[in-house]
């Protein structure tokens, strides 16, 4: 007779995890091609908060659709929720297929497209993540605005400039960071009714027409190093309002991001780091007692 319901193994107990952060962003990849099945979102709690693996995302490989793509990624947030999208979390799974493979030149897929990446050292990383989206429906904001200037009337900050990356964005312009208290304002700003899917809430000051300091909330996680969609949208945001050029360099906590809004495609590129920490197998101990919402 087989085990069912609370005595069945998680399918997960024997799979081995690869920590690695992207400019500090924390990311667990989990390879799960072949194996026919997805982490429940209890399951990406459970391993968020499994001594030794907190990550600020999950991206987990599945079996790549198309011929010239390597793998799918699905993206879990420390909640449990997904994204569509994840800058740093794209090169990390680039790092992790091209020490397999020796590709200098990848192709990846999540539900919001194709991305290809190119590998420019041992340890650095180019993508090609797309066009931004600014149309409100596609952010997506709750009724039609100008998202260039988003009125949110909280906290004395300026109108928010909101963009899409395949997740949600919003981004404000200040003179000084460190006078917003991010860890109280995002949470509250990440659920405003504005955004139906919630938010990604940055704090931007331009340093230099090519220089953008950055500190970013993530939408289901909470305060990281660096979050590679808002660098993007950043950079678009910024040269939308004149604040700065096509190329910026965007210093986070944890380091730096290049980005460059291409004229010629509209398709904003991101160059930056990975690192990576270890490897290690699941045991039944990440699971036990996980919630099952
Ligand atoms: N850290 C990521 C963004 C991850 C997704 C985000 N929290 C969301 O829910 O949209 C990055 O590097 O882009």
């Amino acid at each position: 007779m087989g085990l069912s319901g609370a005595f069945a193994q998680n399918p997960l107990v024997g799979r081995e995890v690869h920590k690695m952060n992207g400019a500090g962003n924390a990311i667990l990849v989990l390879d799960l091609r072949g194996a026919g099945f997805l982490p429940r979102p209890e399951d990406a709690r459970a391993l968020a908060r499994a001594p030794g693996l907190a990550y600020d995302q999950l991206m987990v490989l599945g079996d790549a659709a198309a011929r010239d793509e390597t793998a799918f990624m699905t993206i879990f947030n420390q909640d449990g929720s997904r994204s569509a999208s994840c800058g740093n979390g794209t090169r990390c799974v680039a790092h992790y297929l091209a020490e397999q493979t020796g590709a200098t030149e990848l192709r990846l897929a999540t539900s919001a497209g194709k991305l290809k990446v190119s590998r420019e050292g041992p340890l650095a990383y180019t993508v090609d993540m797309g066009p931004p989206r600014l149309g409100w429906r596609d952010i997506p904001l709750a009724r039609e605005v100008d998202t260039a200037s988003v009125e949110l009337g909280h906290f004395g900050l300026p109108s928010a400039s909101c963009v899409s990356m395949g997740n949600p964005h919003a981004i404000f312009f200040v003179e000084e960071i460190d006078a917003f208290n991010l860890e109280v304002i995002g949470p509250k700003l990440e659920f405003d009714p504005m955004f139906p899917q919630r938010a990604n809430i940055s704090l931007a000051q331009p340093l230099a027409s090519d220089h953008i300091r950055l500190k970013v909330w993530e939408r289901g996680t909470g305060l990281t190093l660096a979050c590679g969609t808002a660098a993007c949208a950043t950079g678009v945001a910024a040269a939308r309002a004149g604040l700065a050029g096509r190329f910026a360099r965007i210093s986070l906590p944890g380091g730096d991001l290049l980005i460059h809004w291409r004229e010629a495609d509209d398709h904003v590129e991101m160059t930056g780091p990975v690192e990576v920490e270890f490897s290690r197998v699941l045991d039944a101990a990440v699971f036990s007692g996980q919630d099952e919402s």
